[in-house]
């Protein structure tokens, strides 16, 4: 995800010195390819090697593998009010749980984005720590906008549907697009016009559903005709035990697994 984000900066023009907010030396950078080095002690002795100290770290490592990344970034941290913002991506970690092992008074923000973003199409929602500054929120929000759009909330709990739902939404619609070309070629429809099917239409909804202002379910009902084909297999689909309660259920355990992962 962390690639992701970077190359959707990086494929919109978003160079590091180009998201360093306007009120800081030029030397501090938002953004930098330390942020990919795989090993967080080397990347923060380069940083202050360099004598760089970055106006922002994205964290965007796994949940599990925050506990031993977190305490490695102390020393660019330094007195953690006066240091950089620390931009967690990291599903479930909650700001009170970055908190305890950070320095004293850092400055959080947790968000949520999704895979999207490596097109510049991708949804994030945010929630600013105590004493983030507008500055460092206004930073967080290029960084994060240059993946696409950016809700900030008050309410840090919502962050766990918003993880359900937007975070790994990409994944259920990734998997429609393999039912459809598996149930096309069920059908008799060769493999690879099956695949390319099932990929235009997903894109292409989706797409259209971008395009227009019309609510999905308006987009729904023009695609099916009265005693057609699309309200037979809509009949299936809409069943209440089938896909009504199968994507509930399916966010729902979503949300509970991201509570999970608080720390
Ligand atoms: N994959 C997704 O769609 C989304 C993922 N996230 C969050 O993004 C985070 C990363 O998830 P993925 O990108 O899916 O995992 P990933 O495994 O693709 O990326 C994790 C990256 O962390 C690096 N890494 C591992 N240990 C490290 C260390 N000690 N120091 C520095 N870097 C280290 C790995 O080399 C890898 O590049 C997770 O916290 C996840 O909850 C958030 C939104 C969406
Ligand atoms: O599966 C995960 O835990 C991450 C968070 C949202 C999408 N991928």
């Amino acid at each position: 995800m962390g690639q992701a984000m970077l190359t959707g900066w990086n494929a919109r023009n978003l160079a590091p010195s180009a998201v360093v907010a306007p009120s800081l030396d030029a030397g501090h950078h938002a953004v930098s390819r330390h942020d990919l080095f795989r090993d967080t002690p080397s990347a923060v002795a380069a940083l202050l090697e360099a004598g760089t100290r970055p106006a922002a770290i994205v964290l965007a490592v796994k949940p599990q593998k925050a506990d031993a990344v977190l305490p490695a970034l102390a020393p660019l941290l330094g007195d953690g009010a006066a240091g950089p913002v620390v931009l967690s991506i990291m599903a479930g970690r909650t700001l009170a749980a970055l908190a305890a092992q950070l320095p004293a008074g850092s400055r959080l923000v947790r968000s949520m984005p999704n895979t999207p973003a490596a097109i510049g199409r991708g949804v994030t929602v945010a929630v600013a720590g105590a004493g983030v500054d507008t500055v460092q929120r206004n930073l967080c929000d290029r960084l994060l906008r240059a993946a696409g759009a950016v809700e900030w909330v008050e309410n840090e709990a919502l962050l766990d549907a918003v993880t359900a739902v937007s975070g790994s939404g990409p994944a259920y619609v990734f998997l429609l697009a393999e039912l459809l070309e598996r149930a096309g070629t069920a059908q008799g429809l060769p493999p690879a016009l099956a695949r390319t099917l099932a990929r235009a239409t997903v894109s292409g909804a989706g797409a259209l559903l971008d395009a227009l202002p019309d609510d999905a379910d308006a987009l729904r009902r023009a695609v099916t005709s009265p005693g057609g084909t699309t309200e037979q297999a809509l009949s299936v689909l809409m069943a209440p035990e089938n896909w009504p309660s199968a994507v509930s259920d399916a966010v729902r355990a979503a949300t509970e697994r991201s509570r999970a992962l608080a720390g």
